[in-house]
């Protein structure tokens, strides 16, 4: 497949930060991803969120955290809170655990390398959005085996930290490397419409179900983030979250969560 990394299957996983809050899983999701890794032609990086515990460590700090459409109003007081969680304590945990299930693990932000390199959204606020992608350093851990994790704090074209949203991150890594599959494990089952998953959701009805209110908060960036991605010729997109072992293999099929399509609703 075109721009597959040595004619792999690169699967790209963002995960949210409460997702990560069941250790169970995430360690059933790391070995299920191990797995994978040593007996199919996949192989898989890693975006990682971590709002909750920021904005608890913020809060823990005197500082009240502020949300417009999912994303974080970052003050320049907060944005060493956002590099120390997630950079630090939550980058490092996935790594640590990740090295203990068989993968071989390295973590990294958006400015190791110059990965991601953003401008502030404006003067007062310390949340960018990403001008420009530098893949190298994760097309050449790919290509030698080893399982990026990363953490999507990036950098202005000056040195100053910025505070980029994940699945803006996620969105933004995708189109540079035209991976093969973008799945979004989060704290919900998938997109939810009166009570019960949907199993597809068309790009077309995105913007529909935001304005109804059906899609609301940090689920926002995580659609827009899809329907971009499908725009970019990502092929499979889903958006889950992640209980049991053997979940991951359920999703890739299309049979857990909600899938992302260009085509039109029925
Ligand atoms: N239609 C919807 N279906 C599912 N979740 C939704 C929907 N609308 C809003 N949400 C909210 O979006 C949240 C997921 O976004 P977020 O908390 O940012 O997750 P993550 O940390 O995985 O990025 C859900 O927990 C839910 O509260
Ligand atoms: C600008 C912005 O929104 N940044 C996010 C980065 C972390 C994140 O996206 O975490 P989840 O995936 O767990 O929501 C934040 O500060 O919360």
């Amino acid at each position: 497949m075109d721009g597959a990394v040595n004619s792999h299957t690169t699967v790209l996983i963002k995960i949210g930060g409460r997702a990560m809050e069941d250790e169970t899983a995430l360690v059933d999701l790391l070995r299920e991803l191990a797995e994978l890794f040593d007996n199919t032609d996949m192989r898989f990086l890693l975006v990682h969120g971590g709002g909750a515990e920021v904005s608890r460590i913020s809060k823990i700090m005197g500082m009240e955290p502020v949300f417009k459409d999912g994303k974080r109003i970052t003050s320049p007081e907060e944005m060493p809170v956002i590099e120390m969680v997630l950079s630090g304590s939550i980058n490092k945990k996935i790594v640590r655990l990740a090295n203990t299930c068989g993968l071989v693990a390295v973590g990294i932000s958006g400015a190791d390398a110059s990965l991601f390199t953003a401008s502030a959204l404006s003067e007062d606020t310390r949340t960018g959005m990403i001008d420009f992608v530098n893949n190298s350093i994760v097309e050449n851990l790919l290509s030698l085996g080893y399982f990026p994790v990363i953490s999507p704090c990036s950098v202005d074209s000056h040195g100053n930290a910025l505070n980029i949203n994940a699945d803006d991150a996620a969105l933004a890594l995708a189109r540079s490397m035209s991976v093969d599959a973008l799945v979004f494990i989060s704290d919900i089952p998938g997109i939810l419409k009166e009570d019960k998953v949907l199993t597809r959701l068309s790009a077309s009805s995105v913007e529909k179900e935001i304005a109804s209110g059906t899609i609301s908060g940090g689920m926002i960036p995580k659609v827009r983030a899809s329907v971009e991605a499908l725009k970019s010729g990502v092929s499979h997109i889903v958006i889950s979250n992640y209980i049991n072992k053997g979940d991951f293999a359920s999703l890739m099929e299309g049979k857990k969560g909600t899938t992302l399509s260009l085509e039109a609703d029925l």
